[in-house]
């Protein structure tokens, strides 16, 4: 069963992920047949025991298969299938004589008459063992460290896997603002880039959609007024902007040690094509997180500002855009989408009310940014790496 059908059921969840995970449901399946009070208990843990074994044989076969090399593919096979039988009539010739040594007794719980004999003894132990070599088989040989596993298996089932983040090298600090319309979020972005650029720290500000050359196409794409997408369109023409904004701009930015700032990231996504385009949200935050092989910012700052006073101010700027000119619905949906997020994970987001003066925000964000800022280097340290920067600067202008 867990050969026929086990491929089908988790689909495209990591072989090395899969096989630890077998091992523990056989294991798990044995402990529930040491406490099994019924005989339709006893045949379903039965059943996942076989489905448990059976997946871990084939994704061990398959591992093995694409591990060992062509020349002694054959050998190890042979041995390996000689290896099974003689440890399966092992089990069974020294679990019958355990079994037989230990006698039956009768306990009684609430009525249920469970008898503790050495049958359930040697299972419980079994399942124990079982579930134990499975997650040491697991941690051994996973394959995306740092991914929940539940959340992964889940994804699988539906055909989407939980893909590994990529590693960021360096210690930048991650800035993100965002928010509606006219929130504020280019003001404060500058505000606080000139009060890092102050302590003499590396800052870069940047912006989704258009940070890049590529960028700057898909900008005018997803904003033009003239342009008349779809939804899904839209929803992966923003993703395209975000994986070309993350590896060209943000993560060098982010390996060299800079703080980065950009306005608007994910989190725009999530908010304006899923709320706001009505788009299943987990199905762009798993999009984004693909984009961006799973980057997080270290700090979000929200902006929160009702749509009637942030358009009115974004209107006061000149020619609304594409999205700009959507319904007081539609921006009503963004800004509780936003909300929502920042609800959800605290820790993460700085919400300020947006209606306030422009200094008191910018204080307000200085504050909490100098929370998360890695402590200063020397100041011989800053000037050599600042004069390095201006250099390669000068060089690329000169090219
Ligand atoms: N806190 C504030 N109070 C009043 N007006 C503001 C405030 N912050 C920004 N503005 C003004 O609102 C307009 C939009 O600001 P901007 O920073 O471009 O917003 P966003 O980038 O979020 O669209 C600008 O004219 C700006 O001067
Ligand atoms: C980054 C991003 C932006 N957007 C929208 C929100 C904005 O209306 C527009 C960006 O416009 P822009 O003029 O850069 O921002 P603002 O109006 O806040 O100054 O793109 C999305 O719909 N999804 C996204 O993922």
């Amino acid at each position: 069963m867990g050969i026929a059908l086990g491929p089908a059921v988790v689909r495209d969840l990591s072989r090395r992920r899969w096989f630890g995970m077998s091992i523990v449901l056989a294991g798990g399946s044995v402990l529930l047949l040491a406490g099994a009070i019924h005989l339709t208990m006893a045949v379903f843990g039965a059943l996942l025991v076989g489905a448990g074994a059976g997946m871990a044989f084939l994704s061990g076969v398959t591992l093995l298969g694409g591990e060992v090399g062509d020349e002694v593919r054959g050998r190890v096979f042979a041995f390996v299938q000689t290896a099974v039988r003689v440890v399966l009539m092992l089990a069974i010739a020294l679990s019958s004589s355990l079994v037989g040594l230990g006698g039956s007794r009768e306990i009684t719980i609430a009525d249920l008459g469970i008898s503790i004999s050495s049958t359930r003894l040697l299972l419980l132990a079994a399942g124990l063992f079982g579930i134990f070599t499975g997650i040491s088989a697991f941690r051994q040989m996973d394959d995306k460290p740092g991914v929940p596993v539940l959340p992964d298996l889940w994804g699988s089932i539906r055909g989407r896997p939980l893909s590994a983040g990529e590693k960021v090298v360096g210690r930048g600090t991650f800035v993100v603002f965002e928010g509606g319309e006219g929130a504020g979020k280019s003001t404060q972005v500058n505000a606080l880039a000139d009060a890092l650029r102050a302590e003499r720290r590396e800052v870069v500000v940047t912006r989704e959609p258009g940070a890049t050359e590529v960028g700057q196409r898909i900008r005018s794409l997803v904003l033009g007024k003239q342009s008349n997408l779809s939804p899904r369109a839209e929803a992966l023409l923003y993703a395209a902007d975000r994986a070309d904004h993350v590896a060209t701009v943000v993560r060098p930015a982010l390996s060299r040690g800079a703080v980065v700032i950009s306005d608007r990231y994910v989190d725009s996504s999530l908010a304006y094509q899923g709320a706001g385009r009505t788009l299943p949200v987990d199905e762009v935050s798993w999009l984004s997180s693909w984009a961006t092989g799973g980057l997080r910012p270290d700090l979000v700052v929200l902006l929160d500002v009702p749509p009637e006073v942030g358009l009115g101010r974004a209107a006061r700027r000149g020619t609304a855009d594409r999205l700009e000119s959507e319904s007081v619905a539609f921006h009503e949906r963004v800004r509780y989408a936003f909300l929502d997020l920042a609800a959800a994970d605290p820790k993460r987001y700085l919400v300020l009310d947006a209606t306030h003066a422009p200094e008191e925000i910018t204080a307000a964000v200085v504050e909490r940014v100098a929370e998360i800022l890695p402590e200063q280097p020397p100041e011989h340290e800053v000037t050599d790496a600042l004069n390095t920067i201006a250099e390669a600067d000068l060089e690329r202008r000169a090219l």
